[in-house]
């Protein structure tokens, strides 16, 4: 029931708006790109996507963004959203028409083609949800350590098949990561191998650089070292190597069943696009709501 142009009679600019508060918050800063790209990820893997992600908690209620898989969303990623429903809701026409759900649609279409990305038609219609608990969080979301059964299982109960979950994956070609996410890599991983042998030794070494033990918690690595600022396929290319940050990244290389996936993406750019545009959507669409099962946040971050 999403389509291209759902706000054409109500809010006909509104890709334009939320577009140059986007150009506008990439300007600030880079991490605009990575930080709404998961918010996103993270908004639809729990209750769809619907901006739940996006509530504050309250006396009464810890919501999402306070469960612990959602500590690490950067600030930047709300603080976008946020922005540009303001910029949406300060055009009479506009105002409380365009869902914050729709609002993180578009802004992460436009962080896409900002760091270099396919541009996409963005599908629109979803309305925001009236739930965000943080107990809901739990096991939604893919941990760093999941291997290409327990991916495959998590994203299969979205509608979305290996190849989608393979091409969503490269996301991890811009962005961050804390070191304690992947430390149990370059460590402790297994009493016969403290390091994990899948990992690439020369990286696996400037990784021990950069993520001493004991470093500071605050301190994050780029999780594609070669272009972290470019939506590119050199994910794929690292993966062949063995610099994938993740065992989750890794696994799509080392699992037999993903690898010539992973093959032909790292060859092919134009293939790989095609595959994470088509996969964006599929991801768009999981849990929306509509009707009487959502509405229109006046505030993004609280229910109306
Ligand atoms: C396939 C399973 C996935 C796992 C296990 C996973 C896990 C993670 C982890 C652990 C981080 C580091 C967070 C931190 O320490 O700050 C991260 C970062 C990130 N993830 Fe994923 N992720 C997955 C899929 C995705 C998908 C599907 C997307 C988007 C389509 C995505 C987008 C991102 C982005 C953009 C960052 C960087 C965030 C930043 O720099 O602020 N991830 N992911
Ligand atoms: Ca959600
Ligand atoms: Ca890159």
């Amino acid at each position: 029931q999403l389509n291209t142009n759902f706000y054409a009679q109500t809010c006909p600019n509104v890709e334009s708006i939320v577009r140059n508060v986007v150009n506008q918050k990439f300007q600030q800063t880079f991490v605009t790109v990575p930080a709404v790209l998961r918010l996103f990820f993270h908004d639809c893997f729990v209750e769809g996507c619907d901006a739940s992600v996006i509530i504050a908690s309250t006396p009464g209620n810890k919501a999402e963004k306070d469960h612990p898989d959602n500590l690490s969303l950067a600030g930047d990623g709300f603080d976008t959203v946020i922005k540009a429903k303001a910029a949406v809701d300060a055009i009479a026409s506009c105002k409380n028409k365009v869902s914050c759900a729709d609002i993180l649609a578009i802004a992460t279409r436009d962080v896409i083609q900002l760091s270099g990305g396919p541009r996409y038609a963005v599908e629109l219609g979803r309305l925001d949800g009236f739930t965000s608990k943080a107990s809901n969080v739990e096991g939604k979301l893919p941990k760093p350590t999941f291997n290409l059964d327990q991916l495959n299982a998590m994203f299969a109960s979205h509608g979305l098949n290996q190849a989608d979950m393979i091409a969503l994956s490269a996301a991890h070609t811009v962005g961050f990561s804390h070191c304690n996410k992947f430390s149990n890599r370059i460590y402790n991983f297994s009493p016969k191998n403290p390091v994990d042998p899948t990992l690439n030794k020369a990286y696996a070494a400037q990784l021990q650089q950069m993520c001493p033990k004991g470093v500071d918690p605050r301190i994050a690595i780029n999780m594609d070292p070669i272009t972290p600022r470019v939506f590119d396929n050199i994910y794929f290319q690292n993966l062949q190597k063995g610099m994938g940050l993740f065992t989750s990244d890794q696994v799509l290389f080392t699992d037999q069943r993903s690898k010539g996936t992973v093959n032909l993406w790292a060859s092919n750019s134009k293939a790989f696009e095609t595959a994470f545009v088509n996969a964006m959507t599929k991801l768009g669409r999981v849990g929306v709501k509509t009707g009487k099962n959502g509405n229109i946040r006046r505030d993004c971050g609280a229910f109306n």
